[in-house]
């Protein structure tokens, strides 16, 4: 079914669903574009339409190979549209979920892209604040690259910004995809340019373990996991690799990598890991943990045939008309002593395959897991939320820092 969208361009086919809106396959004056339609309810939000027609340079402006162009902005009745470059292809969640782990030169490979588009996008003063696979998109048509990866581009840019605002998102909760969210941002810090690094080094990791560092079990969990556990080494992990990742996921934001630095860093890496097979890594339990809360619902927006993806809480609280992710989990704020006495050990040091951990939760059937599954109480929710308490009162119009510690010279995002 066709549908306009202003008077250029037409969408014809479904291409995906996030929490913002629906993804569509469209033509236009220049040919086939992605046109991503925002939800009715965002969409009908005159301040935020207010704040995406501002915006406009910002989001059109980014003009680079490793991101995904933004050429149109439609604001036309109850549409609010992004008209982007249609990448032919998928992104690298699907890909993930299919291959449960990456060889290492591809994943490698495919975070050197992320990077360069980081390192353009840091230049000109944009901080993504949202990069995971999800935002990931691998360019099928695009020349295959080192471990046969195809070319990947980072998306979504500048629409965390837009649409994460404090009127929109009580400071009871918190915004974001926690598996990547950089510990300053749960301790309440402004989001500059080094919580792209933390996130991008998170989705290497995951490429290369199947998992993310801090991931497993309850939002609140791995939100507190983020400020106060460090990385543990993944089984077989070539060590200059390993240090660049510990590098990235340093707790200081001063002691990550700039983006171009870690872009160059990683494709000196390439020819050491042509040929290496994935890493054979299980993943840990969080049995300890989940014994510690009570019982959480899964999100409601999950329809019970689609595969569960990570706890994620969502980019726009409230349910999500269009949406079908379990990318959409309301968090309440925690009490501040609640973040420092979570501070317990969670055994979550990745094993080498085949090495089972006595009763570990994933041998337990799912229904049962997901009743043990966090929730309430205990440690995390605190200081979680009230550091993205903080980190949204300080994200409010007109007061988006500069980012900071980026490739400088270029001039910040309004
Ligand atoms: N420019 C594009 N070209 C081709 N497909 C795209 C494009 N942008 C997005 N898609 C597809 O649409 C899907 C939904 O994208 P969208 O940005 O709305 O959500 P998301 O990033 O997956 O999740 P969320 O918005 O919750 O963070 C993507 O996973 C991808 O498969």
């Amino acid at each position: 079914m066709a549908r306009k969208i202003g008077s250029r361009y037409t969408a014809h086919q479904i291409l995906g669903r996030g929490s913002a809106g629906t993804v569509w396959l469209g033509d236009g004056p220049e040919g086939p574009v992605a046109i991503k339609l925002l939800r009715e309810d965002l969409a009908s939000d005159q301040e935020l339409v207010g704040r995406f027609v501002q915006e406009r340079t910002a989001l059109l402006g980014l003009d680079h190979p490793r991101v995904v162009g933004v050429r149109d902005l439609v604001v036309d009745g109850t549409d609010l549209a992004l008209v982007m470059d249609l990448v032919r292809g998928t992104d690298l969640r699907t890909r993930l979920d299919r291959e449960r782990r990456l060889a290492p030169e591809a994943a490698v490979a495919i975070a050197a892209d992320v990077a360069d588009g980081l390192a353009a996008a840091h230049a000109a003063g944009v901080v993504h604040r949202d990069v995971k696979p999800e935002n990931i998109l691998l360019d099928m048509e695009g020349p295959l690259g080192p471990g046969g990866a195809h070319p990947a581009l980072l998306t979504d840019f500048g629409v965390a910004k837009l649409i994460d605002t404090p009127r929109r998102t009580r400071a009871t909760k918190i915004i974001g995809t926690p598996d990547y969210l950089a510990p300053e941002i749960v301790e309440g810090l402004p989001p500059r340019a080094a919580v792209d690094i933390y996130a991008l080094a998170t989705v290497l990791y995951e490429l290369l373990a199947g998992f993310t560092p801090f991931g497993g079990g309850h939002p609140g969990a791995v939100l507190r996991r983020h400020v106060t556990e460090t990385v543990v080494p993944l089984p077989g992990i070539p060590e200059e690799l390993w240090q660049l990742l510990v590098q990235c996921l340093a707790k200081a934001p001063a002691s990550r990598l700039r983006a171009s630095e870690l872009s160059a860093r990683l494709r000196d890496q390439l020819p050491l890991l042509a040929g290496m097979p994935p890493l054979d890594v299980d993943e840990p339990g969080t049995e300890d943990e989940e014994a510690a809360y009570p019982a959480y619902d899964e999100p409601q927006a999950l329809s019970a045939d689609e595969p569960r993806r990570r706890g994620a809480v969502p980019l726009v609280p409230g349910s999500a008309p269009d949406s079908n992710r379990d990318t959409h989990t309301s968090m309440r704020v925690p009490a501040p002593d609640e973040l420092a006495g979570g501070a317990r050990g969670t055994a979550r040091a990745p094993r080498a395959a085949g090495q089972r951990r006595p009763g570990s939760a994933r041998n337990k059937p799912d229904a049962v897991r997901r009743r043990r599954l966090v929730l309430g109480g205990a440690a995390v929710l605190v200081a979680a939320a009230i550091g993205v308490g903080g980190w949204l009162a300080a994200t409010g119009e007109g007061q988006e820092p500069a980012p900071q510690d980026t490739e400088q010279s270029a001039p910040s995002q309004p």
